[in-house]
């Protein structure tokens, strides 16, 4: 059996995984695994190469794989109707972002600007008088109580609603009276409906406050139903299955000993469950990805984890830009059961109704930050809405949330408004870089070094300063600016020189900064071969591009962040930044790609020292900086489509949000290293460490067979004591 077996993975998987040679699951893989499996949405904050990829698609792929295969069995048996015998809050009478727990019995929402509300999945009309209690778990307000089914989810708003407030107010069609007193984090409110007299009363701790509603004669007749709205709060239920804090009062009953006559089911139940019935253009997962080149990877590296899933077979799609629509839908036609793709693309397919979400059990935003910050938080939200939250087997809709960079605000207030009590994997708390990767920064000071002033030969700048008067001579800050951006260039092919680099990514802030640094770089012949990987690129030369890289035909791949994040080349040894990214968490992804999976990598950063006046198209600039020469400034009238980079600043804010202090070198680009002991090839992995997943294993076989010899023998003797099992 192997590692990954023993997580609960499947055998077909677990024989994949073995030709990849990962022998043990990496730290995020052992967490997030098991908890994806058990049915549980996962938010999984983990460094750059830790293998993220394969802790959500492993367990992805399984369960898709297992629903294909109940299917094919015909085994419908696990359908949830949640129209059985219990009583509990109901999964589907419920607004967006209110989450209810497996049991129905507490609800939550961490929305901290709406109210979102909730109903049971039974009423009671005609006769009798009922009583459940309700415990606020979490600090926030609540307002509990019963509504019929035709009430607004939002308690108390509407005449058919009747709700008790923690802030001491009794509610009905939005009106707002002192009623008993304020409760909050621990009281039990007992509510109270007696449909004999007419009246809603409820007790606080056991303490009756008295009568808080009379029922009009025409609503008598109604059936009332437990209902809940939160804000930033949580309770739970108990409608009598298990004894109550406090005792009912004389005549009332549990809820649950409601005589069966006198008993309606919620009607807002059936309809929102997924359909059984597999349809082909419906697909199980969803997998966003920020770019092509990720989603392919990730879709890559299923179409790899799946070899050996057979009968049914699990078919993936790419669903990206640049691929012919007509292609992508008759695919779609035929039947898909895992979508990997770009934001826009999917909503293109999904709007035109080529993509269903009606079966989807799985939505997993990969690099959520990146997502979240490129202005698609709307998209996923109507995305979230579009979904079915229980599929057709009773199983929650499941969403996995990932970055090495996802302890942003945006990032927090998505989860607490879309996912069901989702579970950290968070393995060092905050933002961190590997300590695989050896970063360092340059400092480019043209006052120090006027080398630039009599370069025969140099790379072409982005002519922000073609009309200025720039002289060698002269301490302008445009000519110093102009200076930073020629040293720059020097110092890229100083730091492949003094590193020998025969394999790098360089990120640069501009496409035209790439295309520059192309030209530049090419100039040299054979000595650095290179390509290009940007915006403006075709999809086609992109994915040409990135294969020649990857499969070391050229030596250099120069790129803006379309590449920082998850790009995985195996084996990478070096990074250059010729540009600090303007975004400071693309600078632990730009550098995350060296240092995987537990090989070295060493990033040089080279940061002017003075302010760099560069190019700025923002939505002002109609053609985004297709020959716009506009060399004015943003904060210019007329708005100008050039800024002052003022990357000391850059750096501080980066060493500020990583709480530590980067390593700066000398211009001679020679890095000291006695800190990674002199040992370190980049590109391999660190020797003589004993943490290699192999030595690991070899370290750990006997302790495991001694475990393993212990706890048989406490087996036995179990079965000794209890069952007088005698023992050989
Ligand atoms: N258990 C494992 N054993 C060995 N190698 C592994 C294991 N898991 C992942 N890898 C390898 O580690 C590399 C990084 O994995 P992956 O791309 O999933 O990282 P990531 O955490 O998503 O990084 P990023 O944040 O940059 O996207 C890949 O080359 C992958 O094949």
């Amino acid at each position: 059996m192997t590692a990954f077996e023993e997580f609960g993975v499947l055998p077909e998987l677990g024989k994949a995984i073995d030709e990849m040679d990962w022998t043990l699951p990496t730290d995020v893989q052992a967490e997030a695994i098991p908890l994806i499996l058990g049915g549980g949405d996962v938010l999984m904050a983990a460094e750059t190469g830790s293998g993220k990829t394969g802790a959500f698609c492993l367990p992805i792929l399984q369960i898709v794989w297992e629903t294909l295969k109940d299917i094919q069995e015909g085994k419908t048996s696990k359908v949830l109707t949640q129209t059985s015998s219990e009583w509990t809050m109901s999964f589907f009478d419920r607004t967006d972002a209110l989450a209810v727990t497996p049991d129905g019995l507490r609800c939550q929402s961490r929305d901290q600007q709406a109210w979102h509300g909730c109903r049971a999945t039974k009423g009671v009309h005609t006769k009798g008088n009922y009583y459940y209690e309700a415990t606020v778990t979490d600090e926030g307000l609540c307002r509990v109580g019963w509504s019929t089914q035709a009430a607004r989810l939002d308690l108390g708003t509407c005449r058919l609603g009747f709700g008790f407030g923690g802030t001491g107010k009794k509610s009905n069609s939005k009106q707002f009276d002192d009623y008993g007193t304020a409760y909050g984090k621990n009281d039990v409110i007992g509510c109270l409906l007696s449909l004999s007299n007419g009246e809603i009363r409820y007790t606080k701790n056991g303490e009756d406050l008295g009568v808080a509603f009379k029922l009009d004669q025409s609503r008598r007749s109604d059936c009332y139903f437990p209902a809940v709205v939160l804000k930033n709060a949580e309770m739970s239920f108990n409608f009598g299955s298990t004894p109550f804090k406090y005792a009912p009062p004389k005549d009332y009953i549990a809820l649950c000993q409601a005589p069966k006559e006198n008993v309606k089911h919620n009607v807002v139940a059936a309809g929102a469950v997924a359909d059984s019935k597999p349809v082909n253009n419906a697909p199980q997962a969803i997998i966003i990805e920020p770019s092509r080149e990720l989603a392919e990877q990730t879709c890559t590296q299923i179409t790899k984890f799946k070899k050996y899933l057979e009968n049914p077979k699990v078919r993936e799609l790419l669903v990206v830009g640049g691929i012919n629509v007509k292609d992508q839908i008759s695919q779609l036609n035929a039947g898909v059961d895992i979508v990997v793709g770009t934001p826009g693309r999917l909503e293109d397919l999904i709007q035109g109704g080529y993509l269903a979400l009606t079966h989807c059990r799985f939505f997993v935003l990969d690099e959520a930050d990146g997502l979240l910050k490129a202005g698609y938080g709307d998209l996923i939200e109507r995305l979230h809405r579009q979904i079915p939250k229980i599929t057709s087997d009773g199983r929650r809709l499941q969403m996995v949330v990932c970055s090495a960079t996802l302890h942003a605000f945006e990032v927090k207030k998505m989860a607490e408004k879309l996912m069901h009590f989702p579970t950290w994997v968070d393995l060092k708390g905050e933002d961190s870089v590997p300590e695989t990767v050896h970063h360092v920064v340059v400092m480019v000071d043209p006052q120090k070094d006027r080398s630039w002033e009599n370069l025969q030969k140099h790379v072409q700048t982005d002519g922000v300063h073609a009309k200025d008067n720039i002289r060698s001579g002269n301490t302008t800050p445009e000519t110093l600016s102009e200076a930073v951006k020629i040293l720059k260039g020097e110092y890229c092919v100083r730091a492949i020189r003094e590193h020998k680099m025969d394999r790098a990514i360089i990120f640069c802030r501009t496409k035209l900064d790439c295309d520059n640094l192309e030209r530049y770089l090419k100039s040299f012949g054979k000595e650095f071969t290179c390509v290009c990987l940007h915006g403006d690129r075709k999809p086609a030369e992109r994915k040409g591009n990135l294969e020649l890289f990857k499969a070391s035909h050229v030596k250099f791949l120069i790129c803006t962040d379309v590449a920082a994040r998850g790009i995985d080349i195996s084996g990478l040894p070096f990074m250059i930044n010729i540009t600090l990214p303007d975004e400071k968490s693309n600078y632990v992804h730009r550098i995350g790609r060296v240092g995987r999976a537990e090989r070295m990598g060493l990033a040089i950063s080279l940061v002017a020292s003075v302010p760099e006046k560069v190019w700025y198209h923002g939505e002002w600039c109609s053609s985004r900086g297709r020959n716009c020469w506009n060399t004015n400034l943003i904060d210019d009238r007329p708005k100008g489509c050039c800024m002052w980079y003022n990357e000391p600043q850059y750096l501080a804010d980066i060493e500020d949000h990583l709480n530590i202090t980067i390593q700066q070198v000398e211009p001679d680009m020679k890095v000291p290293c006695n800190e990674f002991d002199g040992k370190v090839v980049y590109g391999q992995k660190r020797q003589q460490v004993g943490s290699g997943y192999q030595d690991h294993v070899t370290q750990m076989a006997p302790v495991v067979r001694s475990l393993q010899e212990l706890e048989s023998q406490t087996q036995l003797y179990y079965l000794k004591m209890h069952h007088n099992v005698s023992i050989a």
